[in-house]
């Protein structure tokens, strides 16, 4: 292939940098870089003093989760100090930049930034702190490139997809429709009420009070994974694993394993809010998110902030956190980003000791989803054989699959290929003439351990080629020939990067569960620590984070009083009730 290979991702040309020729080899980047070594290190030289304060609310880390629960908190009057450990925020939904190019870390499909209803969670985060971010209307969700020659778009237009996948099984009209219509009847509950902590009573009970009907369907599909549903409609083989492909892709489990509740919301809001990608790449969001949390009194978003430990009060309540460099900071709650896993447990920020019995009963259900080796592409378009411009019909997100049995085990490159190219969207991300084409499949840690370095590198290129070779059979032939340049990752790059286990993705049911019963809410069996983002209800996705945040944002003012919320018993029995639930089911 004629393309120079450079790897692994973010990392700026004086760090590391392996493989030949490359426009970005020798260039000043825009974006600061730093390892996790290099985060911990950065504040220790500068400055040596150790330091103590205190907030309101320490939040450890600055993903979508962590972004939204402090926005809310900002926005209600608390003073927040977001610690992020890397040098830009976002983590999975950050960004790195190449000189004229603009990376996203992580998929570039957003959802819930639609305009109108309840469950545009980013639109809302980035309104709680008055900011926004411009958005480009994408006209088909992904298309779906699958074995028995399954060709299907998901149009932006709930009919036309419809249509499409009714021509593809017409003797299962009837079915399509009405799992279809189940999810929306699942979205259009949600979206009939404000999206807050479920575990704050007061609002609770005013939501049902308005919405009796809407939440008592909520509750109808909260204990049911979407393959039990579907199977309840339709009957073809083919398209239930057409479904399964449908869940998988964002959730990476098969209908069985997937929450109706997140399918509800995934396959209604792409037709509704629709899918909109943000202009100037998907780090544009929790950059603008940030800067709004700055502006709040007393907030503050530092970078090159690693947390390594949470602290404790004489009666074992979270009262802080210790920073690598020494520093410490006070404050009435503490709000973990970091996975389940990095939270707590010997090698997380809370001892195995103090870790909760439900902590250990949530790492017996769930299992780390798998990582991803992704591939972020420089392409040059004059070298495609496909048309690219903007009436050539190219989509932006695609799903290949080869062979069924392949769509979740398969290793090396040969499992589900997922696509992204923002450059069909958004022309700003790239130089002209070039685009980006994000590629990722699954792939785990234990692929990549113990490799020396230059079996690391030539796995590295041997999965890069698999992949790109796989591409050229199905969408872009000859596109070897049109790639610039090509920056992968690895699991240990994701682990790295974003400090998350094993590179992991997120939690995934590992036996079936009854829907999201078993996923906990914010407040931890600590008391004063919450947890935000993909370790808590609803799970993985950048909306389901914003909701996670919003959630938590919202029990924590309750909890500190900036909102008004039940007095004692009645305030907490909620939460008391579903963790022993959880604990029994
Ligand atoms: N739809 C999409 O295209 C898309 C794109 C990107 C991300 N996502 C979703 O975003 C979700 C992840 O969001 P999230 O909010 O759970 O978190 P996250 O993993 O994105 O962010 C966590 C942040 O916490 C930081 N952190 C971890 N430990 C720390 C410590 N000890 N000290 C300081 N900082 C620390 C990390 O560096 C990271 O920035 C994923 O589930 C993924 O589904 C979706
Ligand atoms: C008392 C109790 C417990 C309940 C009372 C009843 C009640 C009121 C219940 C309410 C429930 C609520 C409010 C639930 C809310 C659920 C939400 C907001 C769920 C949101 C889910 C969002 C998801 C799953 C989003 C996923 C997004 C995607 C697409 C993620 C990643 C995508 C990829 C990795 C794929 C990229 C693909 C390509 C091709 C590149």
């Amino acid at each position: 292939m004629g393309f120079s290979f450079i790897a692994p991702l973010p990392i700026p040309p004086g760090v590391r940098q392996v493989g030949g020729r490359s426009s970005c080899r020798n260039s000043h980047f825009t974006t600061p870089v730093a390892s996790a070594a290099n985060a911990a290190r950065i504040p220790r030289t500068v400055a040596q003093q150790a330091t103590e304060r205190t907030v309101d609310v320490v939040v450890i880390g600055s993903g979508m989760g962590a972004l939204t629960a402090a926005a809310d908190l900002a926005s209600k009057g608390a003073s927040v100090a977001v610690l992020e450990r890397y040098l830009i925020p976002g983590g999975s939904s950050g960004y790195f930049e190449r000189p004229g190019y603009r990376f996203d870390v992580g998929a570039s499909m957003i959802f819930g930034f639609g305009t109108r209803g309840t469950t545009n969670l980013l639109t809302r985060a980035l309104d709680a702190v008055d900011r926004r971010v411009d958005t480009i209307p994408d006209p088909v969700q992904v298309r779906y490139h699958l074995p028995d020659g399954i060709d299907i778009r998901v149009h932006r237009d709930y009919e036309q997809f419809l249509q499409e996948l009714v021509r593809r099984f017409p003797h299962e009209e009837k079915g399509i429709r009405s799992f279809y219509n189940a999810c929306w009847s699942v979205f259009n509950s949600l979206n009939a009420m404000p999206l807050r902590s479920l575990e704050e009573p007061r609002y609770l009970l005013r939501v049902f009070a308005a919405h009796p009907l809407a939440c008592l369907n909520l509750l109808r599909f909260l204990t049911r994974n979407a393959g039990d549903i579907a199977r309840e409609h339709i009957v073809d083989e083919n398209l239930l694993k057409f479904i399964d492909m449908e869940c998988y892709s964002w959730s990476v489990v098969p209908a069985n394993l997937t929450p109706m509740i997140n399918a509800g919301m995934v396959f209604s809001d792409r037709h509704y809010g629709g899918i909109n990608y943000p202009v100037g790449g998907v780090g544009r969001i929790a950059e603008e998110i940030v800067e709004g949390i700055r502006s709040r009194e007393g907030c503050t978003v530092e970078y090159g902030a690693l947390v390594t430990k949470v602290l404790f009060d004489e009666r074992g309540s979270a009262c802080g956190v210790k920073l690598a460099n020494g520093n410490r900071i006070y404050a009435k709650a503490v709000i973990s980003n970091a996975t389940r896993w990095d939270t707590f447990g010997d090698k997380g920020l809370v001892d195995e000791e103090r870790t909760p019995v439900a902590e250990r009963r949530f790492r017996e259900r769930y299992v780390k989803s798998p990582s991803f080796f992704s591939c972020h592409i420089a392409v040059r378009e004059k070298n495609l054989k496909v048309g690219m411009g903007e009436d050539d019909g190219m989509d932006c997100h695609h799903i290949v699959l080869d062979d069924w049995k392949e769509i979740e085990t398969a290793r090396d490159g040969r499992g589900t290929i997922f696509l992204s190219i923002p450059t069909i969207l958004d022309k700003s991300v790239a130089p002209p003439g070039m685009h980006i084409f994000h590629v990722f499949t699954p792939s785990w840690m234990d692929e990549w351990k113990g490799l020396s370095s230059s079996a690391y590198k030539a796995k590295k290129e041997t999965m890069l080629s698999t992949v790109v070779k796989r591409l050229e059979r199905e969408l872009f032939p000859g596109l070897g020939e049109a790639i610039e340049f090509a920056e992968v990752g690895s699991p240990r790059t994701h682990r790295k990067y974003l400090g998350r286990i094993d590179g992991s993705y997120g939690p995934v049911a590992g036996k079936r569960l009854a829907g999201l019963l078993s996923m906990p809410f914010n407040r931890t069996d600590v008391k004063g620590l919450y947890c935000v983002g993909d370790s808590t209800f609803p799970g993985q996705g950048l909306n389901a984070t914003a909701f996670s945040g919003f959630a938590c944002g919202h029990r924590v003012a309750a909890d500190l009083g900036f909102l008004e919320r039940l007095p004692e018993p009645f305030d907490s029995a909620l939460t008391d009730l579903l963790s022993r639930t959880r604990l029994k089911i």
